[in-house]
């Protein structure tokens, strides 16, 4: 195997011109093996196996700097740079992380998991370096879906100033993790292929043509010129008129032709723009034919790229997803929007059914969020749904667009509380505290999947700003029976009791049922409260909670910062209550990959942990 001669960066420099077809296949099985155990994000690191080889081949590591944007495509990276071991433990507990983490390897220039940063962290280094009378080279990787995110374009417009060498390479693979969509898009289609040169040609004639009275001569005069059109259009001319250097587009799969523009991306002074044209799934044909359920992939069968384990339950997404339909057939006034998600948001199917009332924004979190804002005030009701990490970026558009004008923009949080396997970058777990701090901001979480329904309806007929979160994969089925109609404000005593008063939030009421269920058989009389609404408290309940009981628990998936339990402590204090307290939520720290159980009980917030305090604390009282 060549692959065997690869123990460690720049090993690869070593290898025959010859052996690198055969390595870079080695290296596809590899990960597609790999990947169908643990999972992954398979479609986006086969796409640029070449690419990468053609960075190792180019530049010297760790002196010379690799920013990987998103980070999500850095597996080839991780096996070239002495990491094939880690491979076993991919994305889990205690393993290696499916993102680039400096602590990982020196070769990892900077931690990535979100979107569009790679521009801004690259220009930095470079910036750094030129301060420093440094040498060495500086290079971003950015995909054309994570193009679309703001920061790039305020990263190239800030880079534009520099003058010396800064190499930002576009893997244009024309995917994002569905269909990449709007102008840029557009336009990079159009760079890519001959049929949008064309076609772009004779949008600048038909423009041509509009000029009254000299239009048509112009364009005849053009025509007649020795490249005619051609000397007007130069590829990328978007890029060059910012003030940086364009080269491209390139084949992403030819290693020869990437080595030497490389080559050729060295010598330019500023930054340069190298334009690559790769193919997601490059080289299994499952993922070339389904990028977007192989962009992030359980594990499967390579056979057939079938997954392993067959989803029996319905997720938090799907129940999502069919309210959604069922209000927008209801209510024409529902829009919604997603920033690139329209598949792990699950509004695919409202796209379908309700096409000029979806918006995919692209990778545009701050924007989707401002876009809402207006439509909201011109009397829409959008419906944004994003992710909860993702969300984080747009805190000032929720708080300066939104909250300030008190605007009825609803906001599905998806993927709030553990995630699992994409580890720190990617856990929900900040939501309630970054939203509850923020005036007129209702926030909300369900117990179960029919809780996530109505809570669905219920916002969309409040009228302000308000959040409904929800964790990712399998919707808990429990307490279907008890379904009291939603209240503002108000909490859903499920069961009454005296002694010890659980009060839990969303996914937390789960567990609050096996904690309950054991702190009976011990011979514990517990109350349990599905609380609802995290803002606004439900403070006559909390009062009478704390006059009939001993000991109150409050319970969410979020840090405990700024979280559910701090507010009701404050409000506990602010009554004089003398009650015990207990506040289970996760510590003032990032969290890592692995499996949310694990995690969970890690982090001291699964049932026995839980209840082995409780009982701590109550003997004592
Ligand atoms: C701020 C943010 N929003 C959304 C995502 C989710 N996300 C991860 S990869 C991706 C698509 C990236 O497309 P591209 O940059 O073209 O890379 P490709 O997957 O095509 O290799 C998206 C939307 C993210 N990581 N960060
Ligand atoms: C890299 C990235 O940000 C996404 O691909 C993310 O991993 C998707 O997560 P889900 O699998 O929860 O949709
Ligand atoms: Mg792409």
């Amino acid at each position: 195997m060549i692959l065997d001669k690869i123990q460690k960066e720049n090993d690869i420099k070593e290898l025959k011109k010859e052996e690198l077809p055969q390595l870079a296949e080695e290296i596809r099985t590899f990960l597609i093996e790999k990947i169908s155990e643990n999972g992954g994000h398979l479609g986006s690191n086969l796409g640029v196996v070449e690419l990468t080889m053609a960075l190792h081949l180019s530049f010297t590591l760790p002196q010379d700097k690799i920013i990987w944007d998103v980070g999500h495509q850095s597996y080839t990276h991780k096996l070239l740079t002495g990491r094939r071991e880690g491979f076993e433990t991919l994305r889990k507990y205690g393993g290696m992380s499916g993102f680039p983490k400096r602590k990982e390897s020196n070769c990892d220039a900077f931690d990535t998991g979100h979107s569009s940063t790679s521009i801004s962290a690259g220009l930095g280094y470079a910036m750094a370096r030129d301060l420093r009378g440094g040498d060495n080279y500086v290079v971003s990787v950015i995909g054309d879906g994570a193009l679309t995110g703001g920061m790039a374009w305020e990263a190239m417009n800030n880079a534009a100033r520099l003058d010396s060498n800064f190499i930002i390479v576009l893997n244009d693979n024309n995917m994002s993790i569905s269909e990449n969509v709007g102008g840029l898009s557009n336009y990079l289609n159009m760079v890519r292929t001959k049929e949008g040169y064309l076609n772009l040609k004779a949008g600048v004639e038909s423009t041509l043509l509009k000029i009254p009275v000299y239009g048509d001569q112009i364009v005849k005069r053009v025509r007649r010129t020795k490249n005619g059109l051609k000397q007007f259009l130069v590829p990328g001319m978007l890029f060059e008129e910012m003030g940086l250097t364009y080269l491209g587009p390139v084949d992403g799969h030819n290693i020869d032709l990437l080595v030497k523009t490389f080559r050729e991306a060295k010598n330019v002074k500023g930054a340069v723009l190298l334009h690559v044209c790769t193919q997601k799934g490059q080289g299994y044909e499952p993922a070339m034919r389904h990028p977007a359920r192989f962009h992030g992939a359980e594990p499967f069968v390579i056979e057939t790229g079938l997954p392993k384990k067959k989803r029996v339950k319905a997720n938090y997404t799907d129940v999502f997803s069919t309210v959604m339909r069922k209000m927008g057939d209801r209510e024409p006034d529902v829009v919604a929007i997603t920033a690139a998600m329209p598949d792990g948001t699950g509004l695919k199917r409202f796209r379908n059914m309700f096409p000029d009332r979806f918006f995919d924004v692209g990778i545009a979190e701050q924007h989707a969020v401002t876009f809402a804002a207006g439509l909201a005030a011109a009397g829409l009701k959008p419906v944004v749904a994003i992710y909860s990490s993702f969300l984080q970026r747009a805190y000032d558009q929720v708080l300066h667009d939104v909250c300030i004008q008190n605007l009825h923009v609803v906001f599905a949080i998806d993927r709030a509380g553990l995630v699992g396997s994409d580890g720190e970058t990617h856990q929900g777990i900040f939501d309630l505290s970054y939203l509850s701090s923020i005036p007129n901001m209702c926030v909300m979480a369900p117990k179960n999947k029919w809780e996530l329904s109505d809570m669905m309806k219920f916002a969309v007929a409040y009228d302000g700003p308000i959040a409904v979160r929800y964790p990712r994969g399998e919707a808990y089925d429990g307490l279907e029976r008890f379904r009291e109609p939603m209240e503002y404000g108000k909490s859903e005593v499920i069961y009454d009791e005296s002694e010890i008063a659980l009060l839990a939030v969303g996914s937390m009421v789960k567990t609050a049922v096996e904690v309950r269920e054991k702190l009976r058989v011990m011979g514990y009389g517990c109350t349990l409260v599905n609380a609802r609404f995290v803002k606004p408290l439900d403070e006559e309940l909390i009062r009478r909670l704390q006059a009939e009981h001993r000991l109150l628990v409050t319970m969410e998936e979020n840090v405990k910062r700024g979280g559910f339990g701090e507010a009701v402590l404050e409000y506990l204090n602010e009554i004089g209550s003398k009650v015990r307290s207990i506040n289970i939520s996760l510590p003032d720290d990032y969290v890592e990959h692995g499996n949310v159980e694990i995690l969970k009980a890690d982090a001291g917030i699964d049932a026995e942990t839980i209840v082995k305090r409780i009982v701590a604390e109550y003997i004592g009282l």
